[in-house]
């Protein structure tokens, strides 16, 4: 496809006057402009001292071990980091709709910059026909590049739309670059295991201008044009350059057999996997699923267990009525199947600096992660006091509370308090949040929330209101769990 001749002379990232449209440039050194601001990595152990010459079967397993163990920090440290990318405050959720800022004027109060302005104004105009907007940008999309099709799903249901939220929600954001390279960065290093290359950047570009263009035309002029080149130019660089540096560390997509498929109740499965080659991650995040049956349909799930020494990873997986990927995971899904998985995602890990308590809720299947979590508390061997919640709406549905009442069976700091909510129950009965309340304050505790988005945003206004402050509080974003809900 040829190159539009639309002028990009600089932009929020700094982009020079001679940049033109999108080009993309060389893989980073990982020393580059956009490369985000994390912690740096753990410096190197020192080697081994030099082995006896008649023990080199012994140093050599000794190096190997030494070599093992020094990867697997470098490992750890690359998923602390990245998880510590999520923790950014104001970080802009993955999907959280099609819901164009109707002011241009950053909640910040400050004055927005002149290609900020043009953005939100052209977003403000668009809000009312966006799906209008959509259809178009795809329909054009796919029309002029019908390679990209392939990309995508067959049925185009609601994901459809996330590339172009994901670039309205970044163009949201362009005035606060350390946001934006967090956000965009992961969005790159995510888009590896869709198969996107840099070839496909200016192709979405053009079509997305041509979208806008067409369906803000009071807002749209040759300034308006310009802004929109600047930022998406800046917003592509970012994603190839993480996507980039991604691939030097880890495959795009794992593979992972099924090795134990338990029906815990008739629409909850706990489905245990087996990936083809290491999976690093930490306790508390989650991760993307793709079945075999719908290709190019991922969801989210949280791993339900801590880093294992086997290696195997969990989910707990409830089928949701006409729900494609859960349905098949839970309904049709048998150990042999393979499923893909991308990479691990997510920020609410534990913090192993501090000797805080963790109040945990989890609601539903949220039972998953906090699972994982007490079992990192439990390797790291701190006597922490750990407070879990477990709600469901009848006593029937809480489907691991036999795992939760062993795990504080064998930890004298782990409490675990069924919650029922919508039934006859023996315990304790009512709204999650409630309860938590009930048994407050809890002055020296970190919260972790893990469930349905309501049962979150109810939970994090009540621990706010009995005073545990919204640092220490710690959930998946509202936005992305909405888009993540199993279907
Ligand atoms: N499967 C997984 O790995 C994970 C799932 N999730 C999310 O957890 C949810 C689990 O859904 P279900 O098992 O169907 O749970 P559910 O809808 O049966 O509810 C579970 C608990 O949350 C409470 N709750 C629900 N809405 C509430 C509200 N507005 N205010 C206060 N409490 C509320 C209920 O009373 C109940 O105690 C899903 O939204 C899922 O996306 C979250 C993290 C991980």
């Amino acid at each position: 496809m040829d190159a539009p001749t639309r002028s990009a002379d600089g932009g929020p990232h700094g982009r020079g006057s001679d940049r033109g449209w999108f080009t993309p440039t060389q893989p980073p050194d990982g020393t580059g402009a956009h490369a985000p601001a994390v912690p740096p990595a753990l410096p190197p152990a020192p080697a081994p001292p030099p082995p006896p010459p008649h023990d080199r079967q012994r140093a050599h397993e000794q190096q190997q071990a030494h070599e093992h163990r020094q990867a697997h920090v470098q490992k750890r440290a690359q998923v602390q980091r990245q998880a510590h990318e999520h923790q950014r405050p104001a970080e802009p959720p993955p999907d959280q709709g099609f819901r164009p800022a109707p002011d241009p004027v950053p909640a910040t109060g400050a004055a927005p910059s002149p290609d900020a302005y043009a953005l939100r104004r052209t977003l403000a105009e668009l809000e009312p026909v966006a799906d209008k907007a959509t259809s178009y940008f795809y329909a054009l999309l796919f029309i002029q590049n019908p390679d990209l099709r392939a990309l995508f799903p067959v049925a185009m249901d609601a994901q459809r739309d996330r590339l172009f939220k994901a670039l309205l929600t970044a163009a949201r954001h362009a005035d606060d670059p350390a946001t934006l390279t967090a956000y965009l960065s992961r969005l790159g290093r995510g888009h590896r295991k869709y198969g996107t290359r840099p070839e496909h950047y200016p192709a979405v570009g053009e079509c997305l201008l041509a979208a806008l263009s067409r369906y803000a035309p009071d807002t749209w002029n040759e300034a308006t044009e310009a802004a929109w080149v600047r930022t998406y130019t800046a917003i592509s660089q970012i994603m190839i350059d993480a996507a980039a540096e991604d691939e030097e560390q880890s495959p795009a997509w794992w593979q992972g057999e099924i090795v134990r498929h338990e029906l815990r109740t008739p629409d909850i499965a706990v489905v245990t996997v087996r990936p083809d080659q290491p999976y690093p991650f930490l306790a508390g995040q989650y991760t993307t699923l793709e079945t075999p049956w719908w290709p190019r349909v991922w969801r989210h799930y949280s791993f339900s267990a801590a880093p294992r020494p086997d290696g195997l990873l969990s989910f707990h997986v409830k089928a949701v009525p006409a729900g494609w990927v859960s349905g098949a995971l839970v309904h049709r899904a048998r150990p042999g199947d393979v499923l893909r998985l991308g990479p691990p995602a997510g920020s609410m890990i534990v913090d192993h600096s501090t000797d805080n308590g963790l109040l945990c809720l989890g609601g539903g299947t949220g039972i998953a992660p906090i699972k994982a979590l007490v079992e990192d508390v439990a390797e790291h061997g701190r006597c922490r006091p750990v407070e879990v919640f477990y709600g469901a709406r009848h006593a029937g549905d809480l489907y691991d509370i036999d795992t939760m009442l062993r795990l504080q069976r064998a930890h004298n700091w782990l409490s675990v308090r069924p919650v029922v909510s919508d039934g006859p129950t023996r315990g304790l009965c009512g709204e999650l949040p409630a309860i938590v309340r009930q048994y407050g304050p809890w002055p020296a505790y970190d919260a972790y929330l893990s469930g349905p988005p309501g049962m979150i945003r109810s939970g994090v206004d009540t621990l706010v209101g009995i005073g545990i402050p919204s640092h220490r509080i710690r959930h998946d974003e509202i936005g992305g769990l909405m888009a993540a809900a199993p279907r």
